[in-house]
């Protein structure tokens, strides 16, 4: 990378895509002038492409690898354990999903839905874990199992407040970078009706993705909520579309955590802010790895990633943040409960 003051471009910049890294110290530490500087940078990147990289987040890099390692013991166990932790609704959204159970899709009709989930389902399982406390809807956590499973569960408890604070902070930059009070989404935040998901895309035989062109690990879709902080391991095969409809990876770039709006702040900023679409395939070839698909046997790496889903507190209101509409008539969404319009995305995908 490019120490040269003048344009050192950090980040990935294809096909009019631009996703920039951005270093949150400044905001973080900063001083009035250097903070308003970085949450313009932010909320730029959020109303240009939707997809940004943090750097300096805050999140300790060692507290972030525990997380990956925490996962991949919990998908390690034994199946009918995960299947006791199994997910149950929308609505809950907590537990555990075995492969090929959620079809991500742009789509809201159930047959072409239906269609799809059984044409090529996406290879992965995942882990959802919501706000504790929640009347009816407990977390389902392996602490009933063994040891591990009690330090998995302490471990993820606090990693999901960790996430929740990042949540606020980057909101707070949202706020100022579109010159609202600084404080502006802190009450949409503090609930933390968030969703954290540990995500795992088994290794996979590298002919199922040569017999069908159409395979994907985790199909096109774009997220629901208000902002998505995703933590990625080194393997790839994240993408991200452009402007002009071609696919981007997303490299992953250690020591930084990806960060995405999702619809329900497009929506909120009046389309201001862009919610693009994203899938995972296979990963990209690493240099000088020879070509062989055509062994029977090679396979590639089981993947694994982090996402943590923002999401306004589910009692509040959205309707379009001012600033972003010059009439009542150039509103171009009513009104609507977070908690409803989340339950409604994740009713059309199980
Ligand atoms: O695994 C990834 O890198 C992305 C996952 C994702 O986009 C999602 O779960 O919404
Ligand atoms: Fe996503």
């Amino acid at each position: 990378m490019s120490s040269n003051a003048t344009a050192a471009f950090e980040g990935v910049e294809q096909d009019g895509l631009n996703m920039p890294v951005i270093d949150f110290l400044a905001f973080r530490t900063g001083d009035p002038v250097q903070r308003k500087a970085t949450a313009t940078q932010i909320s730029d990147a959020f109303k240009n492409s939707g997809f940004l990289y943090l750097k300096n987040h805050g999140i300790p890099r060692e507290q972030v690898q525990t997380a990956f390692n925490q996962s991949a013991k919990l998908f390690a166990r034994p199946q009918t354990q995960k299947d006791e932790l199994a997910w149950t609704t929308p609505r809950a959204n907590r537990g555990y999903v075995a492969s090929g159970r959620e079809k991500v899709t742009q789509s809201d009709d159930p047959e072409e839905i239906a269609k799809l989930r059984a044409s090529n389902p996406d290879l992965k399982e995942s882990i959802e874990i919501g706000r504790e406390g929640v009347e009816g809807m407990p977390n389902q956590w392996p602490d009933r199992f063994d040891e591990d499973g009690v330090e998995f569960t302490k471990f993820m408890k606090n990693f999901f407040l960790t996430c929740k604070d990042l949540h606020v902070n980057v909101m707070r930059a949202i706020a100022m970078g579109m010159d609202l009070e600084e404080d502006f989404f802190d009450g949409y935040t503090d609930g933390g009706d968030n969703n954290l998901r540990l995500l795992h895309y088994p290794a996979v035989k590298k002919s199922i993705f040569k017999e069908n062109p159409n395979q994907v690990r985790a199909g096109e879709h774009s997220d629901y909520g208000s902002i998505t902080l995703l933590f990625q391991d080194n393997i790839g095969g994240l993408e991200v579309k452009s402007p002009k409809g071609t696919w981007v990876r997303a490299t992953p770039i250690p020591d930084t955590v990806v960060i995405n709006a999702g619809d329900l702040l497009s929506r909120w900023s009046n389309d201001i802010i862009k919610s693009t679409n994203h899938r995972v395939i296979q990963p990209p070839p690493k240099a000088g790895e020879m070509d062989d698909a055509d062994d029977p046997d090679a396979t590639f790496s089981a993947r694994y990633s982090i996402a943590y889903f923002c999401n306004p507190n589910f009692d509040k209101l959205i309707e379009a943040l001012p600033g972003t509409f010059e009439s009542e008539a150039a509103k171009k969404y009513r009104a609507i409960n977070s908690g409803d319009y989340i339950e409604m995305r994740l009713t059309a995908t199980y």
